[in-house]
């Protein structure tokens, strides 16, 4: 029997990096932003969908999704985040608990979904155990608005559109709180981790 992990955070909180981790103990992850990329290919239900609904003018000159532009849009329009979100959800959705059974097949120890909106679609049912990648109000702003060379004002509309990161954590079973360094992180993980019993005490 697999543990089933929820790995979820605010944006740019630092699930990637976390889930890096894991992905370094041997531990297969599954990436909800990944399997969301995919089910909007070309040809996919949801891609006509979205053309359909936004219009010809979000794809590119491949005639791809044109990533920005959609995010441009969803971000600073409810109404229009609800609608992309009940058009790619759902596929996510299916497509995850596919991986999932697979990774389950295969017996491994734990099996890591990384879903940024594990509560906000609620996909809770997916999991056994949340952990919840928090960073203080601060350093989510600074960290986002450099790794996606943001204004201040892009980056919050984009915080804006999740759940409070505060209500995550009360929601949790356990908590990385990646404020600090990357090694203070890691050394969290490891020790939830061996209290989960996935690893071994030293
Ligand atoms: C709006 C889109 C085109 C922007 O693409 P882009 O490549 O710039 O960002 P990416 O997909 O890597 O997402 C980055 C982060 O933004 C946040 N985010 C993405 N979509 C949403 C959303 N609908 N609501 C709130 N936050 C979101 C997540 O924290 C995610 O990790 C894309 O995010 C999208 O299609 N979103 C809808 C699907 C979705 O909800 N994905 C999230 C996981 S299921
Ligand atoms: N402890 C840390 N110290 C300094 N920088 C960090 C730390 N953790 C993450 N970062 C940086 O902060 C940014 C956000 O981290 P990361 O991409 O892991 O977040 P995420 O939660 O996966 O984001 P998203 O929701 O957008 O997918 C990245 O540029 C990452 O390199």
């Amino acid at each position: 029997m697999s543990l089933v992990i929820g790995l979820t955070g605010g944006i740019a909180s630092g699930k990637s990096t976390i889930s890096a981790m894991f992905t370094d103990l041997g531990i297969t992850v599954i990436d909800a932003d990944i399997e969301a990329r995919l089910a909007v290919e070309p040809g996919e239900k949801a891609y006509n969908d979205i053309v359909s609904h936004f219009g010809t003018e979000i794809l590119a000159d491949d005639r791809t999704i044109n990533r920005p532009k959609l995010g441009e849009i969803i971000f600073n329009n409810e109404e229009k985040r609800l609608l992309l979100n009940s058009i790619v959800h759902p596929a996510v959705r299916e497509r995850m608990a596919q991986k999932r059974a697979k990774a389950e097949e295969a017996n491994e120890k734990a099996v890591v979904l990384d879903i940024p909106l594990l509560f906000e679609s609620k996909l809770t049912g997916l999991v056994e155990k949340i952990i919840v990648v928090y960073v203080d109000e601060k350093t989510q702003l600074e960290r986002l608005m450099k790794r996606n060379e943001f204004s201040e004002e892009e980056a919050y509309s984009r915080i804006k559109s999740q759940m409070p990161l505060k209500g995550k954590v009360s929601l949790a079973d356990a908590v990385i709180d990646n404020s600090g360094s990357i090694e203070q992180s890691r050394q969290q993980l490891m020790d939830l981790l061996t209290k989960w019993e996935i690893l071994r005490a030293e």
